[in-house]
């Protein structure tokens, strides 16, 4: 885990979405997430801000398991579909493009049905060591 009190993975975090992901072969990753009610936009709807947190974690922990220290760089979001309270989602994000101070990764959010929610394409820059000091990372 990242962080304990991160606000999507921390299991410390009484606000949190406790979202736990899980690493593939090839340095993806997936989690699942059921939609609460306290998290709608429109009502029934999830929030938009919701969905980019988890699309920007997944691509997170694509970097973390890795034993990258990174921080989000640039998220690009696509909203296909409406996600509804209740419903149970799968988090997919992999790593698309590799260099020594940038990962880029996709994302994307599926139903159980397979319908395509939201998708995503993340910049996420590795950190220096001064860096990470001056972010207050360095024992993240
Ligand atoms: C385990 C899960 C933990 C949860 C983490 C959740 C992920 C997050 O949400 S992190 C929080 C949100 N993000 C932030 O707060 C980041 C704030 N921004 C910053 O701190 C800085 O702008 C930072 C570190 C991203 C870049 O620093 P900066 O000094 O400008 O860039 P620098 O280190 O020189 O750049 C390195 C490379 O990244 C590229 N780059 C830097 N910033 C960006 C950007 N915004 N977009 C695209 N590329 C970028 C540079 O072009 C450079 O590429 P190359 O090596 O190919 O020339």
């Amino acid at each position: 885990m990242g962080s304990h009190h991160c606000f999507v993975c921390g299991d410390k975090n009484p606000k949190g979405l406790h979202v736990h992901f899980e690493q593939e072969e090839g340095g993806a990753v997936h989690a699942t997430y059921q939609c609460d009610p306290t998290h709608q936009g429109w009502p029934g709807i999830q929030h938009g801000g919701i969905t980019s947190a988890l699309l920007d974690e997944a691509c997170a922990y694509v970097t973390y398991f890795q034993g990258l220290t990174c921080m989000t760089g640039q998220l690009t979001v696509q909203f296909h579909a409406p996600i509804h309270v209740g419903e149970t989602l799968e988090i997919r994000a992999r790593p698309v493009r590799v260099t020594r101070r940038l990962m880029d990764i996709e994302a994307e959010i599926v139903s159980r049905s397979g319908e395509r929610k939201a998708s995503a394409q993340a910049k996420m820059v590795v950190l220096t060591a001064r860096q990470q000091a001056q972010a207050g990372l360095s024992n993240p």
